[in-house]
């Protein structure tokens, strides 16, 4: 802290005026010592919400240069009352200008140079050495100066982030040390020309200040999806720490608007929904420049909603460019809320007039947010082309979504199967799959029976609530990482670890732990770090010179992911790389989710070189395997180049590894290898197997990447009524989560211990031969690389599923992590239903006991809305992978430690995987550990 007293040089001023307008201490409005700051705030300002409209007068600080789409209002009615001729006021009105730095206005001095504040700790007495009417300013305004030499406290730099004394302040919230000052090249650049501002050419500190400092950007609001490995926990204590300082925030909100949560009303006085709804598009815009103008076009809803013209299309000086500028501008939230304080109480008339005050005043506002406008929303309306459905309809259906599926879990379904290998005439996938699911909600809409109106009134009552949403750029000072502890998510806490995510509503911003936090580091800066790059998946180059063009021409990231991916090649060798165990972790996890499963064998690998029996790293190296395998074309290849086999057999090992036992993901994986035999037709010789002849009829679709049964049913109805009653009285019941992005209502036909055989029995006489016949893996070998290998399909994954029109009804597109999937119907005595197949067009459905066989990894299906009625059907996920002699080994193998052989240790062993897999593996994958606010 600055010693009271401290000296105050100021070579030229650049104060913020609105927070010599909050400086104003005066309850009573009188008129000595309050400020009135003209045209500025688009609206009256302080002192309780006094509109002191009318009384604006002075000069139009935007003068014509800034930015040219930006103009300010001039208001030359100069006419204001007494309050509006105070000396002061008018001293001020004389110095106004726009600052070059800031954009901001910004009091002026007769020196005109450019530079901010400096502080001379020497404990002498403020004092102004250029401008004679700042002294004055001071002399009758103690507190303002004190104000500014609190602002001018050492404060970490904002570019650096390294705290140095003395440390200049360049406007409202940005501090920069000096060295960061001279190297924002990319703001000078963007500074160049706007010469509007006094300048003095022959002084270098005016073309040293001419530089902008580096931009610096909120995090990227995206939606963390935990594919292999559940998020992370936060050390505790950490996490309080956390929720301390957001509390201190809010509590700061709520002292500034004078209510609690109670008044939630007072809110959407401060700004209409509507605008409230389209400041959220600008929010998220500000997450990812690239998406504002698709934005503010999709959000557009008439006349009165859009932003002004001159905002969109307007070249250069674009709204991005403003945006920016807003986000650079307040760095908490404590920094902007008191500026909201000028509109408590109105509303504005129009989208426009707020967008004005918005971009005028760069205020990053507290917002209700009203989610029926919802950008992302209103997208979806948009590129909701159904012919099937009415206009009504398609409002109906937009409704349902919006109250049954989070923006989250749309990011996620699109995001999977945009992710995946998709054949060509699938291009126009996205769009299908946004109208497909809005089909289905308004097919489940049509079919609400009046027993559900209330869910129906609940929905409706859910869409007029509107929320809170902070801006992101209020965290904006966290570091930059390419692999961030943290991201925001959008969710409500209080549903934490529910099953079905999709459910959750909007209610609360809150940070996500993107894996485990250990509070190692007193530092908390270095701890919870985010993502500023729109796209975490680039390679080191590409993410290195975003961040350039994002942060400046300086900015070099040396998070750890650089660091480990600039020696890269050094990766799973025996070279010394100086990083821990938990920094490999978290890279690799990061790789896998987004389906860089190379990247992430390499970087387990190298932890598996001194850590071969860590089980979480065994398990993920396997699932790496498995994400090849799924990732290998069947089109292509016509198998998964080995991938699934050798992550069955590190699975394998990894279960005969003692310190292995307990970790559940190798437990399940190793049960369903002694379930589905899987290892066993590894290793099986094929040659007794291609001669069984199949006779059971099928018709061929879409060249051979479709089949159905015809009449004759692979099982009997018997069969099916015996299944669907094993399932239905399971002592551990329907699980909801067990598939990531789209889960199905299942039990694992691994745990129906009773059925095990029987199944076997099936695969081995019928599904396995017809599946190889049909997907020609007999006879065919022009696939395989020698023949020493031959072709077989293993089952990865088999379960009983359960739509039901009262809970999980339907299962929106996707694609399966599969080469072949199977689905058998056990039952027919329901309405609605059946796997609907885009590329054919239609929804199929083998009769009871049937089968339908298709490419799973490369058709995208859905299952069809159940209107009334118990759908029950078998599915599974089965590969197509090569088969050697059985003694084929992993090329890895060296990596893996070697099976223990003790009888005593086997014989623990299968009591231990009992143990597992009886308790609640569900409880154990849900781990991810969220801590926030509500909002
Ligand atoms: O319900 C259906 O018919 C489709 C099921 C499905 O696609 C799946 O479980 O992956
Ligand atoms: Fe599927």
């Amino acid at each position: 802290m600055m010693k009271p007293g401290s000296k105050l040089v100021t070579k030229g001023l650049c104060i913020p005026l609105d927070s010599i307008g909050h400086d104003c201490t005066d309850p009573g409005g009188s008129t000595s010592n309050c400020f009135l700051l003209p045209s500025w705030t688009g609206r009256g300002i302080f002192n309780g919400g006094l509109n002191l409209d009318e009384q604006r007068h002075g000069r139009d600080i935007g003068g014509g240069g800034g930015r040219a789409t930006r103009k300010r209002r001039r208001r030359d009615d100069d006419g204001g009352g007494p309050r509006a001729r105070t000396i002061l006021e008018q001293l001020i009105y004389d110095e106004i200008r726009q600052c070059d730095v800031c954009a901001r206005a910004v009091l002026w001095t007769p020196s005109q140079e450019r530079r901010h504040f400096q502080v001379q700790d020497d404990g002498q007495s403020p004092e102004d050495h250029a401008s004679p009417q700042l002294t004055s300013i001071a002399e009758r305004l103690p507190g303002f100066i004190e104000r500014h030499i609190h602002c001018l406290t050492p404060m970490p730099c904002s570019f650096c982030t390294t705290e140095k004394a003395g440390a200049e302040r360049w406007c409202g919230s940005l501090y920069c040390c000096a060295d960061c000052q001279i190297r924002g090249e990319e703001g000078a650049r963007r500074n160049a020309g706007r010469g509007e501002l006094p300048t003095n050419a022959n002084e270098t500190s005016v073309a040293s200040s001419n530089v902008s400092p580096p931009k610096l950007l909120p995090p990227k609001l995206f939606f963390c999806q935990s594919r292999f490995l559940g998020g992370g926990k936060v050390d505790p204590d950490l996490a309080t720490e956390i929720i301390v300082s957001i509390s201190a925030i809010e509590g700061r909100f709520k002292s500034i608007f004078g209510y609690g949560d109670e008044d939630v009303n007072t809110a959407t006085q401060i700004i209409g929904a509507e605008e409230c709804a389209l400041l959220i598009t600008t929010i998220i815009a500000c997450t990812n420049p690239d998406w504002i103008r698709e934005l503010f076009v999709f959000s557009s809803k008439g006349d009165e909603c859009i932003a002004p013209p001159g905002y969109i299309n307007s070249g250069e000086e674009s709204l991005v460019e403003d945006l920016w500028a807003m986000s650079r501008s307040h760095s908490s939230v404590s920094d902007m809320l008191p500026k909201c304080n000028c509109v408590l109480g109105t509303a504005f008339p129009s989208y426009a007039e707020f967008l004005r005050f918005y971009l005028d005043t760069k205020r990053h506002c507290v917002l209700r947010v009203n989610l029926t406008t919802h950008p992302m929303l209103s997208y979806v309306t948009k590129t909701m082309l159904t012919p099937r459905l009415s206009e009504d309809e398609r409002g109906l259906a937009l409704e349902l979504l919006m109250s049954t599926c989070s923006i989250s879990d749309f990011d996620r379904v699109t995001k999977y199967n945009n992710g995946s290998a998709v054949h060509n005439e699938d291009v126009e996938q996205s769009s299908i799959l946004r109208w497909r699911k809005a089909a289905y909600l308004a097919h489940r809409f049509s079919s609400q029976s009046d027993s559900d109106d209330s869910q129906l009134k609940q929905i409706r009552s859910h869409l007029q609530k509107s929320y809170f949403a902070y801006s992101p750029c209020a965290f904006r000072r966290k570091l930059h990482s390419c692999v961030p502890t943290l991201a925001l998510s959008v969710g409500d806490l209080s549903r934490k670890g529910e099953d079905d995510s999709r459910q959750a509503p909007l209610e609360s911003l809150n940070w996500l732990a993107l894996h485990d936090i250990p509070c190692t580091d007193t530092n908390f800066d270095h701890i919870f770090t985010i993502s500023k790059l729109g796209s975490l998946e680039g390679d080191l180059k590409t993410r290195q010179a975003e961040l350039k063009r994002l942060m400046g021409q300086e900015f070099v990231c040396s998070c750890t992911r650089c660091q480990v991916e600039a020696r890269k090649n050094d990766l799973g060798r025996n070279v010394e790389l100086h990083f821990n165990e938990v920094q490999l972790r978290n890279i690799a996890d990061l790789a896998m989710q987004h389906g860089r499963f190379e990247d992430a064998s390499a970087l387990y690998d190298t932890i598996l070189r001194t850590h071969p029996r860590n089980g979480d790293v065994l398990h993920a190296r396997a699932a790496s395997y498995l994400g090849r395998a799924s990732a290998s074309s069947f089109a292509k290849h016509g198998h998964c180049q080995g991938y699934f086999v050798k992550a069955q057999r590190l699975w394998e090992q990894a279960g005969s590894i003692k310190e292995c036992l307990i970790h559940p993901g190798i437990a399940t994986q190793v049960k369903k290898q002694s379930v589905y035999r899987t290892l066993q037709y590894c290793k099986a010789s094929l040659s007794d197997e291609t001669s069984i002849k199949n006779n059971i009829a099928f018709t061929t679709y879409l060249d051979g990447r479709c089949f159905i049964t015809n009449n004759e049913p692979v099982i009997s109805l018997e069969e099916c009524n015996n299944i669907i009653s094993k399932a239905e009285t399971h002592a551990d019941g329907w699980t909801t989560s067990r598939h990531y992005a789209v889960p199905t209502t299942d039990i694992p036909l691994h745990e129906l211990t009773e059925i095990h055989s029987w199944f076997h029995q099936l695969w081995n006489e019928k599904l396995r031969p017809l599946l190889r016949l049909q997907f020609q893996l007999t006879g065919n070998e022009s696939f395989t690389t020698s023949n020493e290998f031959q072709r077989d399909i293993f089952i990865h994954d088999c379960f009983i599923v359960r739509y039901d029109a009262k809970r999980q009804k339907y299962l929106p597109p996707h694609l399966d992590e599969s080469t072949i999937s199977f689905i058998i119907p056990l039952n027919s005595d329901f309405k609605g239903g059946g796997t609907f197949v885009h590329s054919l067009g239609r929804t199929v459905a083998p009769t009871t006991g049937g089968m339908m066989s298709f490419c799973g990894g490369d058709l995208i299906h859905s299952g069809d809305p159940v209107v009334s009625g118990v759908r029950y059907i078998i599915a599974a996920f089965c590969f197509v992978d090569l088969v050697d002699s059985g003694t084929a080994k992993c090329v890895d193998d060296q990596i893996i430690p070697s099976c223990e052989t003790d009888p005593t240790f086997q014989s623990q062993k299968q009591t231990k995987l009992k143990e597992i897999l009886s308790c609640d593996v569900k409880a154990a994958v849900n781990q991810a550990f969220f801590f926030g606010f509500d909002l």
